[in-house]
């Protein structure tokens, strides 16, 4: 049996999470929240799970380095200077970090990439996702994770193309552009849609979310798949074998 650290235990992920731990029969070694000892938490776990902010993340990582403890990190919105702590880490630990541990987004991510790269470029791409109200970062990490891999599958860079956040005169679509709009309302677990939008056809991907019980038993076969890795990145499609 393998001992679990939650980070962000408290949360509505953290408790899905232990959930799932009891679920699978594994050991709950710990949890923390705001203001809790990250380092304290880690050196009585075989793997951490990260779900709580990106304002935690450099104390989270600090952390498990200091333990040479692996960790999975569910934790978006994210920025450029995140995944460089994140590669920082991944050079003495293992570390997984995604914005979706459900098998079905995993899967998505995959058919985006091939359909990106399958249909030209006169074919729009459209991201939409749709979240609960109490959601604090936009687009959701799944969406521009399911942006990344649609850049990748057309070979560009997601940062060139990338269109957020249309309001006003915004001028025509510009040609190759990713759009990612995002709703928030109620207690929706988390829906996202990629399209592929010709002149005379719509491809539509798209993928639901029925409750948080998916992304939590992803996360906990992500973290116990970390357990023992040689440091590095690891990812989710390599966890599930796709
Ligand atoms: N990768 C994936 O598959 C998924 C990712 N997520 C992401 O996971 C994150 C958490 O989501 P959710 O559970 O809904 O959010 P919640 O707000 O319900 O939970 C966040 C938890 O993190 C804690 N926290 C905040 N700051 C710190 C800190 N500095 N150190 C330790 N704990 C801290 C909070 O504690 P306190 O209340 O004391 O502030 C709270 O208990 C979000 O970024 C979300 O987008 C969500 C679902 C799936
Ligand atoms: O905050 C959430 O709830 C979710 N966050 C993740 C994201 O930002 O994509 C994953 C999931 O959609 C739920």
């Amino acid at each position: 049996m393998a001992r679990i650290g939650i980070i962000g235990s408290e949360g509505r992920m953290g408790q899905a999470i232990a959930s799932a731990v009891a679920e699978q029969g594994e050991v709950l070694a710990g949890g923390i929240d705001k203001g809790g000892d990250a380092t304290a938490l880690s050196a009585k776990c075989d793997v951490l799970i990260d779900f709580s902010s990106p304002g935690a993340l450099e104390a989270n990582l600090d952390a498990a380095v200091a333990s040479g403890t692996p960790i999975l990190v569910g934790t978006t919105g994210l920025e450029e200077r995140h995944q460089f702590l994140l590669d920082a880490a991944a050079e003495k630990v293992a570390v997984l970090q995604t914005g979706n541990t459900s098998l079905g987004v995993t899967l998505l991510a995959h058919l985006v990439r091939q359909a990106a790269s399958s249909l030209g470029e006169e074919w729009d791409i459209e991201i939409v996702e749709t979240h609960h109200r109490h959601k604090v970062d936009a687009p959701s990490g799944t969406a521009l994770l399911l942006g990344e891999a649609a850049a990748r599958g057309r070979g560009v860079s997601l940062d060139d193309v990338s269109e957020r956040g249309r309001d006003g005169m915004t001028g025509e679509r510009r040609d190759g552009a990713i759009g990612f709009a995002s709703l928030r309302g109620g207690s929706v677990a988390g829906d996202h849609s990629v399209s592929f939008l010709s002149d005379n056809e719509r491809l539509v991907l798209s993928h639901m979310a029925e409750n948080r019980a998916i992304f939590a038993r992803g996360a906990l076969k992500g973290a116990m798949w970390l357990i023992g890795r040689q440091p590095g990145r690891y990812a989710m499609p390599q966890v599930l074998g796709l």
